[in-house]
């Protein structure tokens, strides 16, 4: 998958020259609704020998636009390759939201990625301030020979599915519900950092993963997870929150991962961590004892968890 980030860079490069079937949207999360959007495209380039490709946009984590970011760029980018998208369009959001709607259909669509059809749902908004909808695409493209094809909402239990919604329900710890909608466990890769020691002392170390600023939470509790490590994925027990038993400066929360089957060391590496349920909210307990039998408690469930449902790749 080629990825571009400026205009300019598309229009260079001739392999777009036998037009493209694009997806449009910004695919936070590429939940099941966006792989409709995006395999539809991926389709029609296949059967009408275009390429497939896919515009989105860049915003900062610090941009609250979108709401908080359901994953990196590195694993949006991931499953768009397993998608089938050839041409990956991502310019930063600042320099293209100025564009009219009639701009963004001539520069990018018919120009940038000579287009020859457009993939979205019924809810697409595009150009500045968000000023057209799919008639005003539909208008637009009608005159350039784009077809714009509108693919039916995905829905998830009576409603669609959407990044909005996805990150209500992790942040209610409801992650049936999450991964049903994103198609595919919920997972994060963020660095392992330092933590006090301390779990390893109580017969537990932990792997500490850290949020960065930006990034949707879950709700604070405790996680059947699992872990892959050189290759094998493992059983985990994770706490994500603020450890109200051993805080004692006010720290931010942390997600701390107990992976009983594994010892070794995982400092800086990026392991995934995919959450499978929520079993309990953090307490405060009034000893270390209880936090220790808690954190077994949670390691027995995960275990037993994937004892029933075996771990595939
Ligand atoms: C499965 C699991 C559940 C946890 N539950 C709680 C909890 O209920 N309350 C709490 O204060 N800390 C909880 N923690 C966080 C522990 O307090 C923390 O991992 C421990 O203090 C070790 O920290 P360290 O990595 O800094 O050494 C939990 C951790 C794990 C792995
Ligand atoms: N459930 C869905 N089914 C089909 N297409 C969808 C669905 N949700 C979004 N789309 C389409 O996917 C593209 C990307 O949408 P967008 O990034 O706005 O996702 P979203 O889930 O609606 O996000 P948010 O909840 O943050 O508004 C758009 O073309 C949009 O119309």
């Amino acid at each position: 998958m080629k990825v571009y980030t400026t205009l300019q860079a598309l229009e260079a490069d001739l392999t777009v020259s036998r037009g493209c079937s694009v997806a449009l949207g910004f695919f936070d999360g590429v939940h099941l609704g966006h792989q409709a959007v995006i395999r539809a495209a991926a389709t029609d380039a296949a059967e009408n020998g275009r390429s497939a490709a896919v515009f989105t946009f860049q915003l900062p984590l610090s941009s609250t636009m979108k709401g908080g970011r359901l994953q990196d760029e590195a694993e949006k980018h991931r499953v768009m390759e397993s998608l089938g998208v050839e041409h990956y369009m991502e310019p930063p959001f600042e320099d293209v939201c100025g564009l009219s709607p009639e701009e963004f259909v001539d520069q990018i669509l018919h120009r940038g990625f000579k287009a020859r059809a457009v993939f979205c749902g019924d809810n697409f908004t595009f150009g500045k301030k968000a000023a057209g909808n799919v008639e005003m695409l539909r208008q637009l493209c009608a005159p350039l020979g784009i077809r714009v094809q509108v693919v039916p909402m995905t829905q998830y239990q009576g409603a669609p599915v959407s990044s909005t919604r996805i990150r209500a329900a992790l942040a209610a710890g409801d992650i049936p519900a999450v991964n049903a909608m994103l198609g595919r466990p919920y997972r994060i890769g963020f660095a392992v950092r330092h933590g006090k020691g301390l779990g390893r002392t109580l017969g537990f170390p932990t792997i500490n993963q850290i949020y960065p600023e930006g990034f949707a939470q879950p709700k604070y509790g405790i996680y059947i997870t699992r872990v892959k490590v050189n290759g094998q994925w493992y059983a985990g027990a994770t706490g994500f929150g603020t450890r109200p038993t051993v805080n004692t400066t006010g720290e931010g929360a942390t997600c701390e991962t107990f992976i009983p089957d594994f010892s070794g060391q995982l400092y800086g590496e990026e392991p995934e961590l995919e959450f499978y349920e929520y079993i309990a909210p953090s307490q405060k307990f009034d000893t270390l004892e209880e936090l220790t039998a808690c954190v077994n408690g949670a390691a027995a469930k995960a275990k037993e968890y994937f004892a029933r449902h075996p771990m595939d790749e």
